[in-house]
């Protein structure tokens, strides 16, 4: 009969520990960059959605910037911070930065990072404009 109190203390303990094992093994954060690991919100849009310049060009600050690269548009507002050449990639926010993006500075894999941020692609100029007769 006495034994039933310290069973159950222990019984307790063994459940507490085993809680605070499994919250270690899982509820930990993943290893290597938050973001880049983690699905980014515009991957959902999908890759069907055109914009024109107009539109990408309103997209021009640090919170919120997109970029034109080889006519895909790319929303890297959740990688300006973690950018290595920082503030370079706010200067070009907006606009095509084909040129910028395409630079020495840059190894090959960044032709791969670039893949998770992509939201469309920009309107091609329309040929429909030219006068009916
Ligand atoms: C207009 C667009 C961009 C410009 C002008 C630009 C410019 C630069 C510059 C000047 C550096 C050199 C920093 C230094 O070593 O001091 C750099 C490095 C880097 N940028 Fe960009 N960047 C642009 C966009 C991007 C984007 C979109 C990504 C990836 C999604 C990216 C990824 C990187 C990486 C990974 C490095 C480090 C390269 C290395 O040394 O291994 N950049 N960038």
């Amino acid at each position: 009969m006495t034994l039933l109190p310290l069973a159950v203390i222990g019984l307790v303990l063994c459940i507490g520990l085993y809680v605070v094992f499994r919250r270690q093994r899982h509820g930990g954060l993943a290893g290597g960059s938050a973001i880049l690991a983690t699905p980014h919100r515009a991957a959902s849009l999908g890759s069907d959605r055109v914009y024109s310049e107009q539109e990408v060009a309103q997209h021009n600050t640090a919170e919120d910037l997109w970029l034109i690269i080889k006519g895909k548009v790319y929303d890297l507002s959740p990688y300006i911070a973690l950018h290595p050449g920082g503030e370079a990639m706010l200067r070009n926010a907006g606009r095509d930065s084909t040129k910028g993006f395409s630079g020495s500075q840059h190894p090959a894999r960044v032709w791969d990072m670039i893949d998770e941020f992509y939201i469309g692609n920009v309107a091609t100029l329309e040929t429909s404009d030219k006068k009916a007769d």
